[in-house]
């Protein structure tokens, strides 16, 4: 079956005053109808960036400059090509951190839903339109629909309206939901019941309407348990790309390892941050760009692009030594033999 997302090559740049910046570069990934990938990366990785190209929402200093993005099969991001206004809304939905605050304050929950129902699904009539929003609701986990739905924002609780968020991204039923940081300001129980209800989400939908999630975290473990696959960006690239348990198992890529080893562990086990800053990356980038931070990068890593390696569990990772033995053994040769 033909991806739902597909990003091919994908590179953006940002004008600024100091130069170009390559915020996302050959990005290459892609979403299967059902399916849950997690993109994961620390903070200015261009996680955010690479989500927002599909939406059509860069910044106006920021733009395509290699690559493509498609939608449904349908080519909506290119250099020279903004199309994505036709899917977004419809066909690709959205749920950003913070979405809560961005409900609309002096509207219930019914006109909201209704606006978004109106714009998108106009062939549908009224009565239809207000009966998939009393349905989604409900999947939102509610009881008390009419309540909820005549509810103001203000008059929820912050896990209620981060729901309410959700239900205006998937009352179109769009084929593809980007979530960004959708939980990180909720408490943890409500953060549980945020991703239970995306799993959920994603996972009555790969029966009925197909709909593929991005889901965009710094938190590696969350993506673990929610995602079918987790690709790792790193300095505006994928590093390391592979079925969520094996990546987390059995990590190749050093940036992967070093974003485990750096989780904090109930057993006593020893965190390790990672020593350095990622860099903001000019056009002409030689070599692997987390080399200056990797304890086992040797001169080959420095001296140019970095081939992808193909992984035992069918995943690939970009490092000369991702090959290695054994689970995570993403060691270099001479290392080794040592
Ligand atoms: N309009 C812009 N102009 C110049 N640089 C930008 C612009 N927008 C983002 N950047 C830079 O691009 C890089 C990637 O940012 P992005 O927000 O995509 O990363 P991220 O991985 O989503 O980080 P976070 O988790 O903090 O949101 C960062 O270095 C950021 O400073």
């Amino acid at each position: 079956m033909s991806p739902v997302l597909e990003l091919r090559g994908l590179t953006i740049e940002a004008a600024t005053a100091g130069g170009r910046h390559v915020l996302a570069d050959g990005v290459d990934l892609s979403l299967a109808a059902g399916e849950t990938l997690g993109l994961i990366g620390e903070s200015g990785s261009g996680k955010t960036t690479t989500v927002r190209s599909v939406l059509g929402l860069l910044d106006r200093n920021v733009a395509v400059s290699a690559g493509e993005v498609r939608v449904l099969g349908e080519l909506i991001q290119a250099p020279g090509v903004q199309a994505a206004g036709r899917v977004r809304g419809r066909h690709v939905g959205m749920v950003f951190q913070g979405a809560s605050s961005s409900l609309d304050p002096l509207m219930t929950v019914r006109r909201q839903l209704r606006e978004v129902a109106r714009t998108h699904l106009p062939r549908l009539s009224r009565a239809e339109r207000d009966a998939r929003i009393a349905g989604v609701i409900a999947r939102m986990g509610f009881t008390e629909v009419d309540r909820v739905l005549d509810s103001f924002p203000h008059q929820l609780s912050g896990g209620m309206r981060q729901r309410i968020a959700i239900a205006l991204a998937v009352v179109t039923e769009p084929e593809v939901l980007i979530t960004d940081e959708c939980t990180s300001a909720l408490d943890v129980t409500t953060q549980a019941e945020v991703v239970g209800l995306l799993a959920s989400l994603t996972a009555a939908s790969s029966r009925g309407t197909g709909m593929g999630m991005v889901f965009v975290t710094h938190d590696l473990m969350l993506a673990g348990e929610i995602c079918d696959r987790i690709a790792v960006m790193y300095a505006g690239q994928i590093v390391e790309v592979g079925a969520a348990r094996e990546l987390i198992t059995a990590p190749r890529h050093p940036y992967t390892r070093a974003l485990l080893a750096a989780i904090p562990r109930w057993d006593g086990g020893e965190v390790r941050a990672i020593d350095g800053t990622a860099p903001r990356v000019t056009e002409d980038w030689p070599g692997c760009r987390f080399a200056p931070r990797c304890p086992r990068a040797e001169q080959i890593c420095r001296a140019g692009e970095v081939p992808w390696a193909p992984l035992p569990g069918g995943g690939r990772a970009r490092c000369h030594f991702a090959a290695g033995d054994g689970p995570g053994a993403a060691v270099p040769a001479s290392s080794a033999r040592r």
